[in-house]
């Protein structure tokens, strides 16, 4: 048994979880009119009603121990200190210094002025880029971008350019590219002018296979176009903490934008990785972003536990998976401009909690990361929801909303909001034999026609959500939803002694792709050294191949 699962505040949790297991959130809230305002709370201009989940006073109380017991509030210093708190890289974990006003000490050194330069550059150039000032080789100013990179140089400028599309403008397109699959790469340069084209190549360790694969391909793209070697001065640009292989691939320093080891990859939208964002909404949109993203640090270093936003999400996704046995939760952004919101939280969700040894290096005995997934709402609604209603797995969620849109469509937006608190509340109440009974005998069923229909009726309820409310999709209102998360995902590590910033998981499929690759091109009847169904699978595709 480890120390977590032994200590005394687990251990009243699992009793605790008995006696409320067959409690109904019906109930719970039939018996307490002051539900809502006892389980919702502000964060930085974010409303979180957490309210129809499965918990009570003590339930809360419990995993607020539980966070005590774990030193959360030092946790919490160590992080935003710059303490090391990757033990396995010997790195600390500074996003929150990317979006800080005051100095922050990392190595004994201020780091701060590295950030501000480096900001400064951003906005230098993303000036001069919208602008026109800054133009391609043969004079013409730049209408495309193209973002090339994968993971965390993809999915947070991916997921935030596209969250923020009413702030950018049409004449400046910002494309992103990561998937090694050659499709995506010519889809996208399919329809672009080399002349009026400028590439960011994005990756931290400037050694991704695919990255540098992408980068490539479209370095010749637009030698081939514009058929003068001095293009890629002005037409690519990198974003890396590698100053080395940078100059290597042919990028000259000038032409870099630095970030640092400290800044996880998972984490790193907030630094120079933001410059697609930059160019896309400009500078003084970005600054709102980060401006978003340090209330909600503010918020999480200051606010009491028990309405800390972050802790409560964090304590509240421990509290499922370990005592309700959940193995998903559903992130459903009611916003279509959120529409790549799940996909960047599986990167931070599922890179930084799917460990299964914790910091002592001993395996756990308890339930780590779960599997996030989701899509906007409505069309969820006429895809999966039919399980989260009537299947047989628990799966919480995550209901993300705006009481304002962009668009001037105000009728679809009520219509957007009624779906999403009508989804809530079914979740919620279930729909009893008795209500489906007297739903059925008023459609004009009865006798036997009516019971045989009746099991299927049946809704359980029970089934939790949390609901997170901004008034609208601004930079700020997104900044400091994405750091919300951000620091759920750093709660639960704390609390399951697990390292959320490393990710080694990742590098047994990269080495052995590395190691299958000459063997792919090498022509068929040479010895294979994989397993038979690899080798197989060698033989039967490159037997087809060209
Ligand atoms: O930015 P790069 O160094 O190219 O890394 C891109 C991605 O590579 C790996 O797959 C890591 O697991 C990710 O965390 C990272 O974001």
């Amino acid at each position: 048994m480890s120390r977590l699962t032994e200590s005394p505040a687990w251990k009243a949790l699992a009793a605790h979880h008995a006696s409320i297991q067959g409690c109904h959130l019906r109930e719970l809230f039939a018996t307490d009119p002051q539900r809502f305002e006892r389980f919702s709370l502000e964060a930085a201009g974010l409303f979180i009603d957490y309210s129809k989940n499965r918990i009570t006073a003590d339930t809360l109380a419990l995993l607020i121990q539980l966070a005590r017991d774990a030193e959360l509030p030092r946790w919490t210093e160590r992080l935003l200190g710059g303490d090391m708190v990757n033990h396995t890289e010997q790195r600390a974990a500074l996003h929150t210094a990317l979006r800080a006003e005051q100095s922050v000490y990392f190595g004994g050194r201020d780091v701060l002025p590295d950030v501000k330069r480096v900001l400064e550059h951003m906005r230098r150039f993303s000036d001069a880029v919208r602008s026109g000032n800054l133009r391609g080789i043969t004079g013409k100013p730049f209408t495309d971008v193209v973002n090339i990179g994968i993971g965390g140089s993809d999915l947070g400028p991916a997921m935030v350019t596209e969250a923020l599309r009413p702030y950018g403008s049409p004449e400046l397109k910002v494309h992103f590219v990561s998937n090694v699959d050659g499709s995506h790469l010519t889809d996208t340069l399919s329809a672009l002018n080399p002349e009026t084209t400028l590439f960011i190549v994005a990756s931290k360790t400037f050694t991704t296979q695919e990255t540098l694969a992408n980068a490539r391909s479209a370095r010749e793209w637009l030698l081939n176009g514009l058929r003068t070697g001095s293009a890629v001065s002005r037409h690519f640009v990198a974003v890396s903490t590698n100053a080395e292989e940078v100059q290597r691939f042919g990028i000259a320093p000038n032409n870099m934008f630095e970030f640092w080891d400290w800044v996880g990859g998972r984490y790193s939208l907030w630094s120079a990785i933001g410059l697609p964002i930059c160019i896309a909404v400009g500078f003084e949109n970005f600054a709102e972003l980060l401006a978003g993203a340090r209330a909600m640090d503010e918020h999480f270093a200051q606010a009491p536990l028990e309405k800390n936003g972050p802790v409560i999400l964090g304590l509240l996704a421990v509290w499922y998976a370990n005592f309700f046995g959940t193995r998903s939760h559903a992130v459903l952004p009611y916003d279509q401009h959120l529409a790549r919101f799940p996909a960047y939280l599986q990167q931070l969700e599922m890179e930084s909690l799917g460990k299964s040894v914790d910091r002592q290096g001993r395996p756990v005995d308890y339930q780590t990361g779960v599997v996030i997934w989701g899509e906007p709402g409505t069309n969820g609604q006429h895809a999966f929801f039919q399980l989260l209603h009537q299947g047989t797995p628990l799966v919480t969620a995550d209901f993300l909303v705006g009481a304002r849109a962009h668009h001037p469509l105000a009728a679809h937006q009520r219509m957007l909001v009624a779906n999403c608190l009508a989804q809530t509340e079914a979740l919620m109440r279930g729909r009893t034999e008795d209500e489906a009974r007297a739903e059925l005998e008023a459609r004009g069923l009865k006798g036997e026609a009516l019971e045989r229909l009746l099991p299927y009726q049946v809704f359980p309820g029970n089934r939790p959500s949390t609901t997170i409310v901004y008034e609208s999709l601004t930079p700020r209102a997104l900044g400091a939803l994405i750091a919300l998360y951000e620091h759920k995902v750093f709660v639960e590590s704390v609390i399951l002694n697990i390292n959320a910033f490393d990710q080694w998981g990742v590098e047994l499929g990269k080495q052995l792709a590395k190691s299958l690759l000459p063997e792919l091109e090498a022509p068929p009847g040479g010895t294979l050294s994989h397993d038979a169904s690899t080798n197989g699978l060698i033989n039967y595709i490159r037997a087809r191949s060209s």
